[in-house]
């Protein structure tokens, strides 16, 4: 999706029209006798920073697992810009613009900074055809790359990390492969992001830039929903926050509401909690 785009959602969301752009209900899970996803819905407002919280082994990854095409639901649905995506395979998933980060492959930490930029956007694939039969193709692929290669540029300089571009992915420091995650993810141009402990093992500096450029995206008209256990990040950043306990959805509010929430308090504290 263009920037102009991506403003121009966000201009309507200012405008108050709450739209909702991920819808989860009644999703279900269980791996053998051990129910990870129990019944869980709640839904996304476009171009929110919507956080995901619960205890350990609340359900959480699992949840994103299931939204993502990672693992397949055993119940529920999910839905992604009105269109039902229930069941779609990752890939099919990322197609439709909803993308979660991912850590670097084994394979791609021999490569580049860069590289790495420039082999995230799933559509590449195939284009070396083209360049073997028609010219014209490759004219154009000449030009997509050129285009390729200054969003790699423009991306290395959102996230401040330019003077590692030639360096392989392989040698960064555990925040600065934070930073490369989050910048492949945007190259496949998503409309959502889902974040998964984005934070973990990232130094307070580099921590702070994370979310200062996801505050700048979220003016651009992106989503996210992440999933962090540092309660400060989320009650300081998110617009809504959904907490998850024993495999379903606790409550759902803005910061203050939950963070107040004596079931919330209970569920952290591991004390019997009466929904
Ligand atoms: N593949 C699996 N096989 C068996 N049990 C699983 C599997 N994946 C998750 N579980 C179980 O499902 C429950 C939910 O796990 P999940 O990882 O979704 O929780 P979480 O909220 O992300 O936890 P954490 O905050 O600790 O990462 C846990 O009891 C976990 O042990």
């Amino acid at each position: 999706m263009s920037k102009n785009a991506h403003s121009a959602r966000n201009d309507q969301t200012q405008k108050g029209q709450q739209e909702q752009i991920l819808k989860v209900e009644n999703l279900r899970k269980t791996f053998g006798g051990i129910t990870a996803v129990a019944d869980v819905s709640f839904h996304v407002e476009k171009g929110s920073i919507t956080g995901l919280i619960g205890p350990n082994g609340a359900g959480k990854s699992t949840t994103f697992d299931l939204i993502t095409g990672v693992q397949r639901p055993d119940g529920g649905e999910v839905e992604f810009n009105d269109t039902e995506i229930t069941g779609y395979r990752s890939d099919q998933v990322a197609n439709q613009g909803l993308v979660r980060t991912f850590q670097i492959a084994r394979e791609l930490s021999e490569m580049t900074v860069l590289e790495n930029l420039m082999l995230a956007p799933q559509n590449q694939a195939g284009e070396a055809v083209w360049r073997a039969v028609l010219p014209r193709a490759r004219t154009q692929v000449v030009e997509q790359e050129k285009e390729l290669r200054e969003q790699a540029w423009e991306m290395l300089e959102l996230f401040e990390i330019e003077h590692v571009a030639h360096e392989s992915a392989g040698n960064l420091s555990g925040g600065q492969r934070k930073l490369l995650e989050m910048a492949r993810v945007l190259m496949t141009d998503p409309e959502m992001v889902l974040l998964d402990e984005p934070l973990a093992g990232v130094n307070p500096t580099l921590e702070e830039k994370l979310i200062d450029r996801l505050h700048t995206l979220k003016e651009q008209g992106y989503t996210f929903l992440f999933v962090e256990h540092d309660m400060d990040v989320i009650m300081n950043n998110c617009d809504t926050v959904i907490v998850m306990h024993q495999g379903s959805v606790l409550t759902e509010g803005q910061p203050d509401a939950v963070k107040n929430n004596d079931k919330v308090l209970d569920a952290y504290l591991g004390e019997e909690v009466k929904i």
